[in-house]
């Protein structure tokens, strides 16, 4: 199989808690950010950014998450004390965001669907580096005081927290669909 290919075959995620120092930094991330931003982008419009969590700014932004969870009566509290300590594992963490350009003739969803694109290709690099990574979104994604946190602009959203960092135990692979499950011939 081309090592490519079987790239693709061996890649899964690990919870973001099982993932430890290091991470990629450096000569190495720059790499990683090079590789992931080589997506297809209808129109070139490059309609995704990337913010850097790290150190000390990284556990800041968890303990304002966790601040905003706490205020939101709409989290289980079982949530709200998962946002306490999200951000104290994997040491990089980076914010995947789409930035929407409204007056172009590439719809939106195309826009985004080029931003995970990014994200995918982050979890691929991370993999192909031997790192581990994990995509999440969850209610921060969506969250308004937490755009404003990122100093997010109206036309951007967050597609993905993807965090990244050194397994630190032997995550088993998932079940996976079955080609024939996803895949059949169209009938005229
Ligand atoms: C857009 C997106 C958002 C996700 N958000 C979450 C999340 O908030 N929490 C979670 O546990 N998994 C989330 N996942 C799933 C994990 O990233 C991961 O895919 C899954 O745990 C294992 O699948 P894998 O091994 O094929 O990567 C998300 C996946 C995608 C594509």
């Amino acid at each position: 199989m081309p090592p490519a290919l079987d790239l693709l075959m061996q890649r899964h995620s690990t919870p973001s808690r099982q993932l430890g120092a290091p991470g990629p930094e450096g000569a190495e991330l720059h790499a990683l950010l090079e590789a992931a931003v080589r997506v297809p982008d209808h129109g070139k419009l490059v309609p995704f950014r990337l913010i850097e969590l790290r150190g000390d700014a990284k556990q800041i932004f968890g303990d304002r998450l966790a601040a905003i969870a706490a205020r939101n009566p709409a989290l289980s509290e079982a949530k709200r004390e998962k946002e306490r300590t999200r951000y104290g594992f994997a040491p990089l963490v980076l914010v995947v965001v789409a930035r929407v350009t409204t007056d172009s003739k590439v719809p939106p969803i195309e826009q985004e669907i080029a931003a995970g694109c990014v994200a995918y290709n982050l979890l691929l690099g991370a993999h192909a580096l031997g790192y581990g990574a994990q995509w999440l979104t969850g209610w921060a994604a969506y969250d308004a005081e937490v755009a404003a946190l990122l100093r997010l602009a109206g036309n951007e959203r967050v597609i993905g927290f993807v965090h990244i960092g050194t397994p630190q135990i032997e995550v088993p692979d998932r079940d996976r669909p079955t080609v024939q499950e996803v895949f059949s011939p169209w009938m005229p």
